[in-house]
């Protein structure tokens, strides 16, 4: 395997890069080197872009981000010679690089204007698309406090602690099982996404569904902040999300418990009844348009779907 390619895929393993949009990303970027890197011939190239494709696609099996990635990629590469299909690839993970990032600014402005003014806002993990609409919302002047969860068992909350504190944002961090007691004080709960069902489930870090809960029982909306790369498309032919279980030992050292089992499921589905909104680059919808925006507007290969026309 190409030393560019092995490098991001154990870093997105490991979670060294880790968040939704950054491993589609990096996936990009992998693909990128590989078509640089590559030397051969064409057929040892597509040979070698399918084992490099499925490598990465075993890195993590959840963020629905870095699967896209690859379509966006791979599936849309032209040309006939091998160095027309590596500049394709090349360029098509350049694109899909910078439309990520474009999508997280827009996202960022949409996503602040359901934030209201005085609001205290909770968040949950360390999503970058969330954390822009909080810091975007702050930056338009608006009076905001938040709360944010820890996150077990990675702690990924201390990443966004910090990064709010560092804008200036007045934040609280709080355990995650004191996520009821404080919805009194919440008035909008803002996390980010993995992957999203078509039928509007959105699928994010263990804990979302609790917290969505609790905000359905204390009338706090809840949205949801994702780019459309983040909509699975293999959902709407059945397949259901994986999701990923990592190591026991990332809770506890299972040797200091004789006995005891562990589990360490690390993302949930939440419900679409208990999500008010998702903001994603095109707009605000509901979650019941997830279909419609697998449908019309991600223009990507749905693999096995049935031809109707
Ligand atoms: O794309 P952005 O919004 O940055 O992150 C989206 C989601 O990705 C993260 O997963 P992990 O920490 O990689 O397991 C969190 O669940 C976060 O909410």
């Amino acid at each position: 395997m190409y030393e560019r390619v092995r490098d991001i895929g154990e870093k997105i393993k490991s979670m060294e890069i880790r968040g939704a949009g950054r491993i589609g990303r990096a996936t990009a970027l992998a693909l990128k080197y590989f078509s640089e890197d590559f030397k051969g011939s064409k057929e040892e190239f597509l040979k070698e872009l399918e084992e490099v494709k499925n490598y990465l696609l075993s890195t993590r099996p959840t963020a629905v981000s870095l699967r896209n990635a690859i379509y966006y990629v791979v599936n849309r590469k032209q040309g006939s010679t091998l160095e027309e299909l590596k500049e394709s690839i090349i360029k098509n993970a350049e694109d899909f690089i910078k439309r990520s990032e474009e999508a997280l600014q827009i996202i960022g402005k949409y996503g602040a204007g359901r934030i209201p003014d005085g609001a205290t806002i909770l968040t949950h993990c360390n999503s970058s698309v969330a954390i822009q609409c909080i810091v975007q919302a702050y930056r338009d002047g608006k009076k905001i406090k938040v709360f944010n969860t820890e996150t077990r068992p990675w702690l990924q909350g201390h990443i966004t602690a910090r990064a709010l504190a560092k804008e200036g944002i007045d934040v609280t961090m709080i355990v995650d099982s004191a996520v009821r007691y404080f919805m009194r004080d919440i008035d909008i709960v803002v996390v980010g996404a993995d992957t999203i069902a078509s039928n509007g489930a959105v699928i994010n870090k263990i804990g979302t569904s609790q917290i969505a809960l609790a905000a359905h029982e204390a009338r706090v909306p809840f949205i949801v902040c994702a780019e459309t790369y983040k909509f699975s498309p293999e959902t709407v032919i059945g397949k259901l999300v994986k999701i990923e279980e990592r190591d026991p030992r990332e809770i506890a050292n299972p040797e200091d418990f004789p006995g005891v089992k562990f589990r360490n499921p690390v993302f949930d589905a939440t419900p679409p009844e208990y999500i008010d909104a998702i903001v994603t680059e095109l707009g605000v919808i509901s979650p019941y348009l997830a279909y419609e925006i697998i449908k019309e507007v991600m223009n990507v290969g749905i693999e096995g779907k049935e031809d109707r026309h």
